[in-house]
């Protein structure tokens, strides 16, 4: 490596910075681990997460549960993801034996809810009120273990997906098959295509073979778990499109192979140019994330350890043995552009880093739009609530 994150004193008072968290979201480094906590949903004793009829918090941040059946792997995926925890360490995590909820609301673009079903809970059960779950969801990711017999799982989806869907269509059924390393290559394949079929039939006999469910192969001991979130949260985020657009531009008047946009936390790539992505790439990138953030936590943060290990100063520059330059830049507060260049590109560094300049201004004006959309929602239902009459009939003070 030929450079490492330069850290420099943070601005304090940066109104525009403050404004691009709210609008991005994500929690600093120092504060992911406390931002995640547990939650009962048989205590109902969280008032701070999420407020399941507020739909100003899913307009801002999309939804996504992850659901699945006992041990099938929900928690060690969400603390491989958000938390850092490495995979070993998942061997550890001891099971609970009730509804259980979690949430994570330190990524960029996702407030994320985990709920654990044990077998004797169903959704005849009319304690358990599903509508409110599934209104407002973004996705839904239900996790099927691999390694295990998985038929319980099947019957546990059908079921879960339909009720999802009649209370809302527009959930995106995402399922992963989870914990392949231990399958061949053989297996993979034969297990995918079989859970594909027999899930898709079940829905077929249901008359409701216009829900569309996405599978992915995934493991906590590889990328595929990261790559599959990437997918998952893409799919949630309406300027898509416009950023795609962005990094083609970039990409193609900088000379660059490949750029992903990331969010720094959780290393989902939010957005990539449209050349395909190769595994290998995207796990490089992944590596450099985390190269950076280490090491600017052990040089980064000042001497009595306050300061964050990522800010508007990081960058870093790695150059392979392959003729090829991996460069990383801040973008917002939370997220960042990690490029591979040719080494004769990268020559041109002046004209990368203006072309930078101006894509970064453009992602900003691109959140930006989206905030005073979400920003005047958020005054409207604020003056229709004052509007209505208190419990007692009394009619509010005006604004
Ligand atoms: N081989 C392999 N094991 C995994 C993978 N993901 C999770 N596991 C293991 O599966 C076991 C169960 O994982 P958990 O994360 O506790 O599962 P859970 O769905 O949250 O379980 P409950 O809390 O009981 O609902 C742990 O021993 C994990 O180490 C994977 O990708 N591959």
């Amino acid at each position: 490596m030929s450079q490492v994150p330069r850290k420099l004193p943070q601005e304090e008072g940066d109104e525009e910075e403050e404004e691009e968290e709210e609008i991005v979201g994500l929690a600093g480094y120092a504060d992911g681990a406390e931002s995640f906590s547990d939650g009962d949903a048989e205590s109902g004793g969280d008032e701070a997460f999420l407020d399941f009829n507020d739909p100003f918090s899913t307009e801002v941040k999309p939804r996504i549960l992850l659901m699945g059946l006992r041990r099938s792997g929900k928690s060690s995926i969400q603390k491989v993801v958000f938390h850092k925890m490495s995979p070993n360490e998942t061997l550890f995590l001891e099971s609970t034996n009730k509804i259980c909820r979690e949430d994570v609301s330190n990524s960029s673009f996702v407030n994320f809810q985990i709920w654990d079903f044990p077998g004797q809970i169903d959704f005849f059960d009319p304690t358990f009120d599903y509508e409110m779950i599934f209104r407002g969801t973004g996705a839904l990711i239900f996790v099927i273990d691999s390694q295990d017999d998985y038929m319980e799982a099947l019957a546990r989806l059908h079921l879960t997906v339909t009720r999802a869907y009649k209370v809302n269509p527009d959930i995106n059924f995402e399922i992963f098959i989870h914990k392949v390393d231990g399958l061949s290559d053989d297996h993979k394949i034969e297990t995918q295509r079989d859970i594909h079929q027999r899930a898709n039939d079940d829905l077929a006999d249901a008359g409701l073979e216009k829900i569309h469910l996405s599978f992915y192969l995934t493991s906590i001991y590889d990328h595929s778990i990261f790559e599959a979130f990437s997918k998952v949260v893409q799919k949630l985020i309406p300027q898509l499109p416009t950023l795609e657009n962005l990094l083609n531009i970039f990409i193609s008047n900088s000379g660059i192979e490949k750029a992903f946009l990331f969010d720094v936390v959780s290393k989902i790539y939010i957005a990539t140019d449209s050349t395909p992505v190769d595994m290998q790439t995207y796990e490089l990138c992944c590596d450099m994330i985390d190269v950076v953030i280490d090491i600017s936590c052990i040089y980064g943060l000042k001497d009595d350890g306050t300061g964050t290990p990522y800010d508007k100063e990081s960058m870093a520059i790695i150059k392979l043995n392959n003729t090829t330059v991996l460069y990383l830049k801040e973008v917002t507060k939370f997220l960042a552009l990690v490029c591979f260049v040719r080494e004769e590109s990268f020559e041109r560094k002046g004209l990368i880093d203006y072309n930078f300049h101006c894509f970064r201004k453009a992602i900003q004006e691109v959140f930006e739009v989206r905030m005073k959309v979400v920003r005047s929602r958020k005054h409207q239902s604020h003056v229709q609530k004052n509007k209505r009459p208190t419990p007692n009939g009394t009619p509010r003070m005006p604004l």
